[in-house]
């Protein structure tokens, strides 16, 4: 489903990404761990199309991503560290404008199902986005990702900035995400939360991937552990 080959990325002398080789499958949950400057969003961003790898090749359905053709855009959604949507739209209205823009028209009950499918309160579905906590415009980007209909999702830093009931809140959409088939590459700081969604585990350093280990294999404590060795 996400599949990178030798991938590189090099910004003239400096290389941000080192021959990358990983595979992610349908209900495969890979949580990239590393420091700053490790390579984390520039894998992301090789994937989503947004840079031009140096060569090998980042690969969605099968399909090697090419940001001037844009062709794998359709089976993918990105969810940033703070969701941007607009802030005098409400969550109802932000999905039904993003479901359009990818080419879905759904019904206002269909539109409900989705947010409540993310675990937004029914009370904020007609309130302006501009009101919403980090974790409430979080819901509404992986909403817009369902309604997408998206085989893959991206996300940065998801869980940065959360308070731990919202946190917690995330871990639930995961878990239902992953039980739905969905693909997910994350990149993240949260070694607990890593170990706590994560199928697969990734160490970075220096844009080299160092480890990658079945989330299974460890506890939080084991991964801290490893991590720090590792950086
Ligand atoms: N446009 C660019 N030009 C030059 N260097 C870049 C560019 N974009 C990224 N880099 C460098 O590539 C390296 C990898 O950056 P990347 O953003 O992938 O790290 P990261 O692991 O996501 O870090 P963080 O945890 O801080 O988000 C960094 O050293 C960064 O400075």
């Amino acid at each position: 489903m996400l599949q990178a080959v030798d991938l590189n990325k090099s910004y003239g002398q400096y290389h941000a990404l080192k021959n990358l080789n990983l595979t992610i499958q349908r209900g495969e949950i890979f949580c990239l761990l590393g420091q700053n400057g490790a390579g984390k969003t520039t894998t992301i961003n090789l994937f989503l199309g947004f840079i031009n790898a140096t060569s090998g090749e980042a690969r969605i359905n099968g399909i090697v991503v090419k940001p001037e053709q844009q062709t794998t855009n359709k089976f993918l959604a990105y969810i940033p560290e703070v969701v941007n949507l607009y802030g005098n739209l409400s969550s109802l209205e932000n999905l039904d404008f993003f479901s359009r823009l990818a080419g879905f028209r759904y019904s206002k009950k269909e539109l409900e199902f989705f947010l409540t499918e993310v675990g937004l309160q029914s009370d904020a579905f007609d309130k302006r986005l501009a009101g919403y906590s980090k974790g409430m415009r979080q819901k509404v980007g992986i909403a817009i990702a369902l309604a997408k209909n998206a085989d893959v999702l991206f996300m940065d830093e998801p869980t940065s900035g959360l308070d731990p009931k919202a946190t917690n809140e995330f871990t639930t959409i995961i878990h239902k995400l992953r039980e739905e088939g969905k693909a997910i590459l994350m990149a993240t700081h949260d070694i607990f939360n890593a170990v706590n969604v994560g199928t697969t585990i990734g160490i970075m350093r220096q844009g080299e991937l160092a480890h990658q280990i079945p989330a299974g294999d460890l506890n939080a404590i084991d991964l801290q552990k490893l991590y720090l060795e590792t950086i």
